[in-house]
Order: structure tokens, then sequence, then C-alpha cells
């Protein structure tokens, strides 16, 4: 054992027990440890009850606390190294809870996930249908193909099917060392069937439990691991965190989610040293299967990044209770127990008004932009305005209200946002990106003093609609490389609407228009007197123009926009 320890590079490689068990067992002493690894080890818990909110009550401990300072997992500091987490856990073909959810869990707390599967389950949400475990030897297989090659910060285990797969899974690693272990004991499913025998059981508690950095039983698996020891409350729950710590795991989180007749889901938390009852709402809904995966997944990827362990357990509740709460009413599956989304992502897509197209071109042929102002002098409200302007004809709708209160301006565009996805017509957002965020509009507009169209992309995604002004070629070239859909190009003519507004006129429009890849609507000093001029540039990238005060600046803006439909309309089929 000891010439394998001897190969390891203490100052890359970074598990505290690992390292204790170690010392135990090898001639290493601690003056062979790089500086920088023995600061590392001996850092202190940086989560002290000062950090604690209000939710997270630390209890008092039995035992009388020493000097000695917890060590934290650090990260390596090495620039642009992109945390990671190796999942060694079964298959679940209903994919709510094992591999499945641990690839969800570390994508959405945005860690690298890579898996080494133990099992392959027939699962969906009525209960466990058939088990398949893979053989020992290719589970070592592929602990070997990943451990050897990528870097691994946090190996996470759920499902151990057999006593060994558990072993092969020891031997690895010691054989390549990692930051930390946390240990999800996978026993029974939420649906009662056995997913790991009593020889395994014998495992957990003798070589697999002594490696870990935490473990995260239930009370059934508590239980289990303490040979049927009756769990009924929360003070039971606290002698089973200290119970299993004395079988060698560095931390223990018992999950109290199982408990019956209690509004709260009260976990404990034992360090050794401390006892935290970490509590939330219980989130009342059947969506709960593969909470206690994602749970460990979720310790393990904020470990990754460097949290201390008690951050990351706060993190991980956080993160279940948010998603739980998200997903309760979600039907995904007949069974008792459903699935939950880990992306807060799923709702949306039942939604009848979901749009189906991303981005049409043509949508900006007549681009009705709101002017809060102009409506305060007509006396309507943004809502009356928008939803006269697409009766008359307009077939892009963007909010530009630059004095409006954030609370006002999202709930105006969520009312608008109904109005508009009823006629099919997108609703844009101009300047926030977070009031499109918060009210799930189709896109925002943006200039070239507002947040970039680059950033605006990477935080918008992939789906939403992104425009960008651009008064010159370059900033149109740069729209184009930046993931914008449409540029808005002006002022054409010179305006009241927007102050100092450089006018690039027509010359400046048609300049604009050639050089740009993506289609173009012609923004400023826009009305019925000479849309048709605009229209009648024949370049193929122009599609439309944008209007403010020639439709909101107007006593009847059903009337004004039919109008211009009407005119730009003809001009269109004039210059095809
Ligand atoms: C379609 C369209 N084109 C241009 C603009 C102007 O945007 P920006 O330059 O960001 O100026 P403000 O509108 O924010 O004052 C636009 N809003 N829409
Ligand atoms: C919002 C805006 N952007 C412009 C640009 O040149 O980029 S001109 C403008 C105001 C357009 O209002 P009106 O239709 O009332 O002239
Ligand atoms: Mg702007």
């Amino acid at each position: 054992m000891s010439c394998v320890f001897n190969v390891v590079d203490f100052s890359s490689h970074y598990s505290p027990h690992l390292h204790l068990h170690l010392h135990a067992h090898s001639q290493i002493t601690p003056p062979l440890l790089s500086k920088r690894a023995i600061n590392r080890f001996w850092n202190c818990n940086s989560d002290s009850i000062n950090h604690q909110t209000p939710r997270f009550v630390k209890m008092q401990s039995n035992i009388t606390s020493n000097s000695i300072p917890t060590p934290i997992h650090t990260f390596d500091s090495e620039l642009n190294k992109i945390p990671h987490v190796l999942t060694v856990a079964g298959s679940d073909s209903g994919a709510g809870a094992g591999i499945q959810a641990d690839l969800k869990t570390c994508s959405a707390r945005r860690v690298y996930c890579s898996t080494v599967i133990t099992a392959v389950t027939a699962q969906n949400t009525l209960g466990v249908q058939g088990v398949n475990i893979v053989p020992h030897d290719f589970v070592q297989h592929q602990l070997n193909s990943v451990l050897s090659d990528i870097n691994v910060d946090v190996v996470k285990t759920g499902m151990l099917p057999s006593l060994s797969v558990l072993k092969v899974l020891c031997q690895s690693l010691r054989k390549f060392p990692v930051k930390a272990l946390v240990v999800d004991p996978v026993m029974i499913s939420t649906s009662g069937d056995i997913l790991a025998g009593p020889s395994v059981l014998d495992g957990f508690r003798e070589e697999l439990l002594p490696m870990a950095d935490i473990v995260t039983p239930n009370v059934k698996e508590a239980s289990a691991l303490l040979g049927d020891l009756p769990i009924k409350t929360v003070s039971d729950m606290r002698t089973a965190a200290k119970l299993i710590h004395d079988l060698g795991p560095r931390s223990v989180l018992v999950k109290g989610g199982d408990l019956p007749n209690s509004s709260e889901a009260i976990d404990i938390f034992y360090d050794g040293q401390e006892f935290y009852e970490l509590s939330s709402p219980r989130v009342n809904t059947r969506n709960t299967h593969g909470t206690g995966c994602t749970m460990a997944s979720c310790i393990a990827a904020e470990l990754a990044k460097g949290s201390s362990m008690l951050s990351a357990v706060k993190i991980a509740k956080r993160f279940v209770e948010a998603a739980l709460e998200y997903s309760r009413d979600l039907l995904i599956g007949n069974g008792v127990q459903g699935p939950f989304d880990h992306l807060l992502a799923l709702k949306n897509i039942n939604q009848s008004s979901y749009r189906q197209d991303r981005f049409n071109p043509n949508d900006l042929f007549l681009y009705a932009v709101t002017d809060s102002g102009m409506n305060r002098k007509w006396g309507r409200s943004i809502a009356e305005a928008v939803k006269a302007a697409v009766e008359g004809g307009a077939t892009i709708v963007q909010l530009r209200e630059k004095d409006a209160e954030t609370k006002d301006f999202v709930d105006a565009a969520k009312v608008c946002l109904k109005i508009c996805r009823s006629y099919g017509v997108p609703l844009l957002i101009n300047d926030r990106i977070d009031v499109a965020l918060a009210c799930d509009a189709d896109g925002v507009h943006v200039g070239q003093s507002d947040m970039p169209a680059r950033l605006a992309r990477t935080i918008l995604g992939p789906e939403k609609i992104i425009g960008v002004s651009c008064k010159t070629p370059e900033h149109a070239h740069q729209a184009w490389l930046d993931g914008a859909d449409y540029i808005g190009s002006g002022g054409v003519y010179p305006t009241n609407t927007k102050e100092n507004n450089r006018t690039i006129g027509l010359d400046g429009l048609k300049e604009v228009c050639k050089a740009s890849k993506l289609p173009v609507v012609a923004i400023g000093g826009i009305g019925m007197s000479n849309a048709r001029a605009v229209m009648e540039l024949g370049v193929p990238s122009l599609k439309g123009v944008a209007v403010v005060s020639a439709l909101f600046d107007r006593e009847c803006i059903l009337t004004e926009t039919r109008n211009l439909q009407a005119v730009i309309s003809e001009a269109a089929l004039l210059t095809q």
C-alpha cells in the first residue's frame, strides 16, 4: 500500500481523510508534504456560527471542541480549471435518480460530471422493474479510464450493488486520491426496492465510510447502517449521526425528509465537533424521486468548486428545496413518485402560449416600440397601447420603458406578453435583460452602450431573440459575431424621441444594410410620410420599419398602426 501512496503528489491531490489514512499506514510524515499542501490541510473552516442564516441552527455539541482547526476543501488556484465530480452510481431509466440525477445536478451547478455506472436499472415512477449489475471488473475498467485521465476533484458514490463493486471502488480511490469523497449509502429505493444487500452494508461500515469526507444517509439508511437502530425523532437522528461518525467518515448528514408529521424537512449535520440542525419547509409534492442522489451530488459539486463542507451541505439543501418547489405540480409518469426538474426549465414547455418559432426576420416588418412618456401623455397603460398596436397589425413589439420602476416594468411586461402571445407576436424588452428574464419575454434589444450582445446571449441562452442598434457596417459585423438575430439601424431621420441621436440618413442605412449579414429594421423619425421611401430602398436585408411616435404619440394607436401597415405593405409589394 505504501508504494502506491508514495507516488501521490500532495500539492495537487487533496483528501484530508486520505491524508490522515496515509499518515497512519505509511511512513510519510508531515515534513514531507509541501508547504502549500500543509497550509491547505490545516486551513480553518470558514463556516463559523456568525455566517449562519437563521434557518440553519447550530446545536449544542456534547463534545468539547478542541483547538485543532478543521481542514477545508480548497481548490487548486490554476486558472480555468474546471471543477469535476465523478459519480459512481446506477443508471435510472426513468432519469429521476441515479447517474441521471447526478448529471443534471452537476450541470445545474455548473460542474463537469463524469460517470462510472455500477448497475443498470429498469425503473420508472411506479418502482424498480429490474436491475442488471455491471461486473466489478468492468466497473474497475471505467474507474481506471476516468481517474487516470481526467482530473477528478470529488468522487460521489450512489448505488454500489455488490461488495466486489464497493471493493474495486475503494482500491481505485487509494490508487487515485481525490480531494473529497461523498458517500450516499443507497440501499433501498424510495419505492421500497432493495438496491444493495447486507454484504454491501458491511463494506460501507468497514471500508468505504472510513474513507468518506461525508456520508449522507436518510433515516432508513442510517438505521440500517446502525443495525436497525430505531430513528423516530430529531433527537434520534442526532444520536445516529454521532454513531455513524464513529464508523469513520469526517462528517455525517442524516436526512430527515422521511420523518413523519413535520411541516419542516430537518436534517442533522455533524462534523465530529458540532451538530447543525438544517431545516427547510417541507414541499408538499409527489415529485421527490431522486432527492437523495441530488443532495449528495450537489454537495460534491460545491466541494469541487471549493466550498467548505458545511457551506456545500447548506447550498445542496437549498438547491433541492428550490427544485422541489419549482416542480411540485409537474406531471411526469403515472406512479406515486415522480421526478423533479433540476434545471427549473420544464414548466414553460407545456404552456399553450409557448412560441413555436425562434425568430422569423419577417417579424421585423412593422416593429412597434413603446414609450412610457407618450402613454402617460395620452392617459393609457402600456398594455392598452400594446394591445391596440398588435390589433392594428404590429408584427413585433418592444417595451422601451426608460423611466419605469422595475417592479412596474416586470408586471406590465407580463401582461403585454400574454397579449402578444395571443396574437403570435414576439415581445422584446429594451435594455433590461433582467426584466426579459423575469417575465420570460421573447428577447431583448440592446444598444452600443448597453449590455454587450455576446454577454446577453450567454445570459439569455440560444432561443431568445437579440437585436442590436447599429449605425455603421462595423457595428453590424460585430453584432453578427456576437450572436445577435437582427440589427436596428438609424436614425434614418431626425427624431425627438431619442435625445442626441445621430442621424445616418437613407444613405447611412443603405450602407449598413449592404454590409449586414443579419436582417435589418430601420428606425428614427419614420412615419406615414416617409415609410414608403425607406421600404423602397430595395436592399434585401432591410425587413421593416421600427416606429415610436408615429404610433404611440397619436390619439388612436389602432388606426395609425393599420394605416402604416397598409403603406409599407404596398411599398413592399412594389419593390419585390
Ligand atoms: C429596433 C430598435 N433599434 C434601435 C433602438 C435603439 O436602441 P439603443 O441604441 O439602445 O437606444 P435606446 O432605445 O435604449 O434609447 C431600439 N430601441 N430599437
Ligand atoms: C429608440 C430609437 N433608436 C434610434 C436609433 O437611431 O437607434 S432612433 C429612436 C427613436 C425612434 O423614435 P421615433 O419613431 O419616434 O422617431
Ligand atoms: Mg438601449
